[in-house]
């Protein structure tokens, strides 16, 4: 007989629905090995069109590595944006979802992706050793602000899986396996936008306290 083992996940809930403070998010769909979850109601339009608005003014080409380098590798804007009323309530939420203290997060990280603008294929876990060591990345969600109307899905290439982007959804996935396997199938990216424009929030989430 073989005994399989199950890892441990942050990600603990049960049933169709998680209750916050202040929404009722609803699991769409789940998997496991690596735990994947597509997340619905997560904010409200009202929410993603206020976090597109606070955003605007303040987007920079977006940047890889710890070194922070420009790459065609990541085409997009982004920004992190700063503390404020509607801020603090969306990390809290996440936080409560992803089942981690709210200093763990690293901040709302805001994508925007015009027409052809895309974030190849990527593992959001530090290469790095001594980053690694030190505080590591453990799971991820990223919550979609607008509806896309053509492309800039979230794609899993080594789990033939693929998010289509809509407006208040989410998809949440973590990365601490022993297995560096299935760690490995976490690999994602954001395909290209082929029509319209795609406004993303990222929030990454990290073993220890952040900030
Ligand atoms: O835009 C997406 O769908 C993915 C974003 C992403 O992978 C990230 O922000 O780390
Ligand atoms: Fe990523």
């Amino acid at each position: 007989m073989t005994l399989t083992v199950k890892e441990a996940s942050i990600f603990d809930h049960k049933g169709n629905r998680i209750m916050t403070e202040d929404r009722e998010i609803t699991i769409i769909a789940k998997m496991e090995d690596p735990k994947i979850a597509i997340l619905g109601n997560v904010i409200s339009d009202a929410e993603c069109d206020e976090l597109i608005r606070l955003s605007k003014n303040r987007m920079n080409r977006s940047k890889i590595g710890s070194r922070h380098e420009v790459s065609n590798i990541r085409t997009s804007s982004s920004t992190f944006l700063p503390e404020d009323d509607i801020t603090t309530r969306i990390e809290k939420r996440l936080a409560h979802i992803m089942n981690v203290p709210v200093e763990h997060g690293e901040g709302l990280h805001i994508l925007n992706y015009k027409q052809g603008q895309e974030y190849k294929a990527h593992y959001d876990y530090f290469k790095s050793k001594v980053q690694a060591m030190n505080n590591p990345r453990i799971s991820t969600l990223v919550l979609y602000l607008n509806d896309v109307e053509e492309g800039g899905e979230t794609y899993f290439p080594n789990m033939n899986l693929s998010v289509s982007p809509q407006k208040g959804m989410g998809v949440y996935f973590e990365y601490f396996y022993s297995d560096p396997v299935i760690n490995e199938r976490t690999l994602h990216g954001g395909s290209p936008v082929s029509i319209g424009e795609k406004w993303a929030a990222t929030m990454w989430v990290r073993r220890k306290q952040y900030r």
